[in-house]
């Protein structure tokens, strides 16, 4: 009996083989998986460096590379930090690297207001990419949750989260960042109409060439909690988002609300989160047959994360096939916190 990896692969002797007659079958599907090149020959997708949006987390200071507890791997950066691996991503070849700051707790107030500060800590880490590797794309998440006291995604009176005006505050964030060279604006923050109102000011400025991907069905999800560590809005947030985000429990209405945010102009649409969601992404891709994204998001890596490092599951083989699955889904492109990872691996593979 051959062993190979500690398993015995084939079985010699023809006395332990049960007997059966050949069943009689023209059509075997396994004929295609037989040998590697087959498998190769008949594969229906593909994930490459092309499909990888790489999030980042940014933090006052200098030389600061902050571990995030609930992200084993995963650090906020400040800006000199942060220009390195935007560096590492541009040469991954990683088209593009999405920015979320962590904000001081001393400059979070009601309103948000640091969030259109041109000076604030996501306008001063745009310039400084931008300056040193001009050539690789930059996302800008807009919303005002890592800026306000309350950790929410909007204003708010009276418990209740102001739609037009947030949509107002929100304009002006976009206006900061487009000015300081972000080259996409990403509205995350699932309120009406600010797909239309950011594009009209954008234009207005003069920016007719800062993309906007529409973050359009998003939903109101137990698997953003890690990410709230990292931008250190978990211990603010009162409440949940539920009068914003979307219900798990719908699919109309996410294509209701892609419908409205590509009427509204948005060059791009994301589902988010990613893998409880890839009815959503396929659903998304085969009724507008737009640029699509999705967001593989904090808790989907944390769960991956602390399997492999458990020794419960294969990391970089479970990382692979997540990644492949939003391929599969109809998906663009995929935002992963496991971008740089899986883009050394696709550079292994060759
Ligand atoms: N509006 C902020 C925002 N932008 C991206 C994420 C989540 C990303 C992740 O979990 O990785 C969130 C969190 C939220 O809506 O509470
Ligand atoms: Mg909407």
């Amino acid at each position: 009996m051959a062993i190979k990896f500690g398993r015995p692969i084939e079985i010699r002797d023809p006395s332990t083989r049960p007997a059966a007659p050949p069943l009689d079958l023209t059509i075997r599907p396994r004929r295609n998986r037989k040998t590697e090149w087959a498998r190769r020959l008949v594969r229906e997708n593909v994930l490459t460096t092309d499909d990888l949006i790489w999030p980042m987390f940014v933090v006052d200071g200098t030389n600061q590379r902050v571990q995030v507890a609930s992200m084993p791997g995963v650090e906020r950066l400040s800006v000199d930090q942060i220009v390195r691996d935007a560096e590492r991503a541009a040469k991954l070849d990683i088209p593009c690297i999405a920015l979320f700051p962590f904000t001081e707790p001393s400059l979070r107030d009601e309103h948000g207001t640091e969030a259109a500060n041109p000076e604030n800590l996501i306008c001063k880490t745009v310039r400084a990419i931008k300056k040193e590797f001009p050539q690789i794309g930059v996302l800008c998440d807009v919303a005002l949750d890592p800026y306000t006291s309350h950790g929410h995604d909007g204003l708010i009176e009276d418990g209740r989260i102001l739609n037009d005006e947030t949509v107002a505050v929100l304009v002006q964030q976009s206006l900061v960042q487009a000015q300081a060279g972000c080259d996409v604006i990403a509205p995350s923050d699932m309120m009406d109409g600010r797909i239309g109102a950011i594009r009209e000011a954008l234009d207005a400025a003069g920016y007719l060439d800062v993309q906007i991907m529409a973050y359009a069905a998003k939903y109101a999800s137990a698997f953003y909690g890690p990410f709230r560590d990292a931008i250190g809005s978990a211990k603010a947030l009162t409440g949940d988002k539920r009068t914003y985000q979307m219900d798990p429990a719908n699919t109309d209405e996410a294509i209701r609300e892609v419908e409205l945010d590509l009427a509204e102009g948005a060059d791009m649409v994301m589902v988010k989160p990613g893998m409880p969601y890839l009815d959503i992404v396929r659903r998304v891709k085969e009724t507008f047959g737009v640029p699509t994204f999705a967001y593989q998001v904090s808790g989907e890596y944390a769960m991956i994360a602390a399997a492999a490092n458990n020794g419960w599951l294969d990391g970089d083989r479970a990382m692979m096939e997540s990644l492949l699955a939003f391929k599969r889904a109809g998906a663009n492109g995929v935002l992963t916190y496991f971008a740089p990872a899986a883009a050394e691996k696709l550079r292994q593979q060759g």
